[in-house]
């Protein structure tokens, strides 16, 4: 019988204690929950006496934003508990350190990053991360080349890809990124003034047509171990440092479908930007700061990526002269699509961004949503033509009016 059951605060305790290389002395522990994401129970057990602490994030059998209506497989923390695991050995420095895994009782224990911020909040507050670029391009060229057919014998990846079959989690994604946006579904938030806006995007037909070419992609294509939710709301981050969280999402996808998700969650940041009054020049610096910031990521990821192709490339085959360019051309070109995908569903589907939602003034709120919406379907009709990520910052900078 399966000994599974949400932990009491006690039982987190009990769990922690176990942990003999946090806490090797038996002093008080305290406990909170505090997940504030759509999903799980996050606890953080603190050791007052030492100042020593770690967090259990456990997984309900239900999408906790929804409530019990929204059944999901528990095996999603053991996918995200190996992922975590993977991508620390492929990128070290970049992840939490793993203390326990527990796949009866759907639990990870891992490095409390409370050092850290939030990246969504951390841009919302103004910070300034000259790491980032850095970081997770390295993050993303390591783990996806590392899973691709590219860098990891095909075999090896097929025996990999059957332990990352993420359905539950996947559907998710099939259907608020990839769907529900798309016509007038139940599961859309969909603010009244911008009512307009989405109904435009449900009248044009030749938009749809390239989401349905992305989703395609995004259903059928098994080209390396994704983050599968690389949003900034998954990355901690401080000045000097980058962590990134929470790939319970993972499984064999898209390459582009990562890389799309970080720019695109800027690009919100960017839109969010309509905050300031009047022509207030931090909006200015602000925006040039974040274009700046998606422009390096993609130079240094796609660098990266070609380095350990050239360096660590396990195909004979993809060395054919041509094919090298023609991949990256081609996953450019997925990265501008999903980023557009992404940011649309976060502007009216069913789980918005901060950077937005909590712009207090309703007539900027509006002036966001708007750009956010006018760069994301900018960004999916150009998906297929683009030839380089310049015309991400045009896209972006035409809607702002920069
Ligand atoms: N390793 C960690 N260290 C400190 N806080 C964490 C850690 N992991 C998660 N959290 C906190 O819990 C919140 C939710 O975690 P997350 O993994 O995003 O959960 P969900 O899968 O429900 O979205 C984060 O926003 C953060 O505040
Ligand atoms: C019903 S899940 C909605 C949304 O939430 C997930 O994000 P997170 O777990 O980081 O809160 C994911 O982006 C899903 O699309």
């Amino acid at each position: 019988m399966s000994q599974y059951h949400p932990l009491t605060e006690a039982e987190a305790i009990e769990t922690a204690r176990s942990i003999q290389e946090v806490f090797p002395t038996g002093e008080e522990l305290v406990c909170r929950e505090i997940g504030d994401g759509n999903l799980n129970l996050v606890f953080h057990i603190t050791q007052p006496a030492t100042g020593r602490s770690l967090i259990i994030k456990q997984a309900l059998p239900y999408a906790k934003v929804v409530g019990e209506s929204w059944p999901l497989s528990l095996d999603r923390a053991r996918i995200e508990s190996e992922a975590l695991v993977k991508q620390g050995e492929l990128a070290p420095g970049l992840t939490p350190r793993v203390y326990k895994t527990d796949t009866e009782l759907a639990l990870t224990v891992m490095e409390d990053l409370s050092d850290h911020v939030i990246m969504r909040r951390g841009l919302i507050d103004g910070g300034v991360y000259p790491l980032f670029a850095e970081h997770i391009s390295e993050f993303m060229a390591r783990t996806l080349f590392f899973t691709s057919d590219l860098g990891l014998n095909q075999q090896e990846k097929k025996r990999l890809v059957q332990s990352f079959i993420n359905p539950d989690l996947c559907k998710i994604t099939e259907d608020l990124i990839f769907e529900d946006p798309y016509f007038d579904a139940d599961t859309n938030s969909i603010e009244d003034p911008i009512r307009d806006a989405a109904e435009a995007i449900w009248q044009n037909e030749a938009l749809l047509l390239e989401v349905a070419y992305l989703r395609e992609k995004f259903l059928t294509r098994a080209q390396a171990l994704l983050h599968g939710d690389l949003h900034t709301g998954s990355i901690f981050i401080t000045p000097e440092s980058t962590k990134v969280i929470d790939p319970e999402f993972a499984y064999f996808g898209p390459i582009g479908f990562d890389v799309g998700a970080v720019i695109a969650n800027l690009l919100l940041n960017y839109a969010s930007q309509e905050h300031w009054s009047g022509e207030d020049a931090s909006r200015r610096d602000r925006r040039v700061y974040l274009l700046n910031t998606i422009r390096d990521i993609w130079t240094q990821f796609e660098e990266k990526f070609r380095r350990l192709w050239n360096e660590h490339g396990v195909d004979r085959v993809s060395r054919a002269a041509g094919y090298q360019d023609d991949y990256m051309r081609r996953l450019l070109q997925d990265t501008i699509g999903f980023a557009g995908a992404k940011t649309v569903r976060r502007v009216y589907g069913l789980a918005h961004v901060a950077d937005i939602d909590t712009i207090p003034d309703a007539a900027a709120r509006e002036r966001a949503q708007r750009m956010a919406l006018a760069i994301g379907t900018g960004l999916i009709m150009r998906n297929r033509q683009a030839e380089s990520i310049e015309d991400v910052i045009r896209i972006a900078k035409q809607a702002s009016g920069d």
